[in-house]
């Protein structure tokens, strides 16, 4: 009933120790604190909260436009509601290194157990465009370091996201992702790989666990969960993908409403009242209440 009785401390350690083990953890992206649940019942090892969908959400393109506490506020919503680790997309941290610190903190607040700092200029892309900028090593370096030395708990996941791949190259995005792990990130989220072969080389490249983002119609082929534990991949995120399922379903759902003046024929699509209370728990709601008005001295 109502949120996770796991807290942000215990979340945090299990995910250091999943991703220890070296299998290949999977995020799918939380649209709302219902799919957060959602996801946790089909058996997945985490929750992503992207910055694309948060944007999209609120109607806008994913061009720098959230504050730091509508990321907050929303993370915190997401993150409570399940016993998963949430890794929340920090896009540039909001600013220099001082409030990369804060946002560090802010998150941490919030309840996540991880979250990614990327190499963008202000105001950042989504990755997966053209026409994106990098600022340069030093910067980039001084963004994670101030992130790894603001957090209060040191099983808060720091990791590090460059853009750089789609700019200056393959061998560009292997010296950078060194330079940030030896700024202090945790993991390393290698943006707009061509094909598993680049994958692969980060991998090699670095000491600590590295992401896969397998984001549609994007610039990335998308994997197998197989074919990125292959190459040894550690945690993979669909972070859009529940998004992009729900809202064309709305809109077929939509078309049939216009087209044939009532939504009978897609009542077998729609997850059923019965389904929705159960993945809402409504029956512990019930006997919480219950045992409230039966309760006698
Ligand atoms: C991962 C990402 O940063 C996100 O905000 O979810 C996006 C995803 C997308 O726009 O498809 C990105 O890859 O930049
Ligand atoms: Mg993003």
């Amino acid at each position: 009933m109502l949120y996770s009785n796991v807290s942000a401390a215990d979340k945090r350690a299990a995910f250091r120790a999943e991703l220890a083990s070296g299998r290949l953890l999977r995020f799918p992206g939380a649209f709302n604190p219902l799919s957060a649940k959602l996801i946790e019942e089909k058996g997945f090892e985490g929750v992503y909260i992207s910055g694309a969908v948060l944007s999209a959400e609120l109607g806008l393109p994913d061009i720098g436009l959230t504050t730091l506490t509508e990321v907050a506020a929303r993370s915190q919503q997401i993150a409570r509601m399940t016993s998963l680790p949430a890794l929340v997309d920090a896009d540039t941290g909001f600013g220099e290194p001082m409030n990369v610190a804060r946002t560090v903190q802010t998150l941490e607040d919030a309840g996540v157990a991880g979250l990614h700092i990327e190499d963008q200029v202000n105001p950042k892309r989504c990755g997966h465009l053209d026409g994106k900028s990098v600022v340069d090593a030093d910067t980039a370096v001084k963004r994670i370091r101030a992130a790894a030395d603001a957090r209060r708990d040191p099983n808060l996941l720091i990791m590090a996201r460059t853009d750089i791949r789609a700019i200056d190259g393959l061998a560009a995005a292997i010296d950078r992702a060194k330079r940030l792990v030896d700024a202090g990130a945790d993991a390393i989220f290698p943006e707009a790989m061509r094909d598993l072969a680049e994958f692969e080389a980060v991998r090699a490249a670095v000491d600590v666990p590295v992401l896969a983002n397998m984001t549609e119609f994007g610039k990335s082929e998308l994997f197998s969960t197989s074919q990125l534990a292959d190459v040894g991949i550690n945690i993979v995120i669909y972070p859009v993908s529940l998004l992009r399922l729900a809202m064309g379903a709305a809109e077929r759902g939509l078309d049939a409403l216009v087209a044939e003046g009532s939504l009978n024929s897609q009542v077998p699509a729609m997850q059923t009242r019965a389904r929705l209370y159960e993945l809402l728990d409504y029956e512990a709601y019930n006997a919480f209440d219950t045992s409230v008005y039966t309760f006698t001295l």
